[in-house]
């Protein structure tokens, strides 16, 4: 049976969701009482903000390591953090006007694939617009730091300005766009390395005027390297989506970048098929051009949910208004992203 003290060491270790650091840090458990003779194992624990799907993540998480310790039965309860003790770790990390602030309010969502070229980006584009069709206020990073595509897909000429320490972001079709893309001249190549990549993240959530957004989307580097890594740290609370083809290869890699997802505790939100079949427009049918079966089987291995599946096809062009790589709303491609963006709304 577990005692009380291993009971505070697996609790030491948790995060709070929106301050970003251990219980231990944020002194946030309150009360432990444990019965031994029952095997009742019950805590009380203050968060920067309760109620929200965080806490019921965190909430699954503390039940599961205390049962696997020994726990037969546990009861949690969660209170807030007071202002003065919020107010502590804000001026710490100075970030109080950030993203990154436990009183801000944006949901994040990553979108994440194992190989590159699987459409990530062209999947991150069409959800925040998607998303800002049904009325969401919804910012996108281009974290693709070495690869950014972002301003080009979205047809994007335009570039931030400064308005005294902060920067504005690009708006484009109701969505808030930072891009490592607005800061090289003639797509030259990138010079920052290793570490300088997570400063400068850091610097998309601290230093750009997001105003209140509904959603953050962040479109990361393919694969599990510094940047996926960076983002796992600063956002703990993040939620990602994961895209594949149906294709047994890039559905194999990209459950890599799902494993690094459940390690890190970031809840995955679902799977999304890309390049699903090619459907002829003369009769209908549909060609499995990268084969079957991809996304239902990462969606398995991960234990979440395949949201969609989207069909080979470009979205129509407007020279009056390019964006080569966003569907229009009445596009059938489109569609699909419409129901996508709204069963990521649903699922939260
Ligand atoms: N469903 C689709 N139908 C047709 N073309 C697509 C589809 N999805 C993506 N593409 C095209 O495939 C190419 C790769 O897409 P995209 O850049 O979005 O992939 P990515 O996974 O972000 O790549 P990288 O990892 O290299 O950044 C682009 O030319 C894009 O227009």
């Amino acid at each position: 049976m577990i005692n009380e003290q291993q009971v505070r060491e697996i609790l030491n270790k948790k995060k709070d969701p929106f301050l970003h650091k251990t219980f231990e840090e944020t002194n946030a458990i309150q009360e432990v009482r444990v019965k031994e003779e029952k095997g009742h194992v019950s805590v009380k624990i203050a968060l920067a903000k309760t109620g929200t799907s965080e806490q019921l993540h965190l909430q699954s998480m503390i039940v599961n390591a205390l049962k696997e310790a020994g726990a037969e039965s546990v009861g949690l309860r969660f209170t807030e953090l007071s202002q003065e003790e919020l107010a502590k770790f804000k001026n710490e990390d100075g970030a109080s006007d950030s993203l990154l602030s436990p009183v801000n309010s944006t949901t994040f969502i990553a979108i994440a694939s194992g190989k590159g070229g699987v459409g990530k980006s062209t999947v991150s584009v069409n959800l925040a617009v998607s998303l800002a069709r049904l009325g969401k206020k919804v910012g996108l990073i281009d974290a693709d730091i070495y690869g950014f595509s972002v301003p080009d897909m979205m047809g994007i000429t335009k570039r931030p300005v400064v308005r005294g320490e902060k920067i504005i972001p690009v708006e484009r079709m109701g969505v808030k766009v930072i891009s490592m893309g607005f800061f090289v001249e003639d797509n030259s190549p990138v010079i920052w390395r290793g570490p300088m990549l997570g400063k400068m993240l850091n610097n998309f959530f601290n230093d750009v005027e997001w105003g209140g957004l509904d959603y953050l989307l962040l479109d990361l580097p393919p694969g599990t390297g510094d940047v996926a890594l960076d983002v796992h740290t600063m956002l703990p609370a993040c939620k990602e989506i994961i895209v594949t083809t149906p294709h047994p290869t890039a559905a194999f890699v990209a459950a890599r970048a799902g494993a690094m997802a459940l390690r890190t505790e970031h809840e995955i939100l679902g799977v999304i098929e890309n390049m699903s079949y090619f459907e002829s427009k003369l009769t209908g049918e549909k060609e499995y051009v990268f084969g079957q079966g991809g996304g239902e089987k990462l969606a398995e291995e991960l234990q979440t949910t395949l949201l969609g599946k989207l069909p080979l096809r470009q979205p129509d062009w407007n020279d009056d208004d390019f964006a080569p790589s966003v569907y229009d709303q009445e596009h059938h491609v489109g569609k699909i992203y419409m129901e996508l963006a709204q069963k990521v709304v649903d699922s939260l």
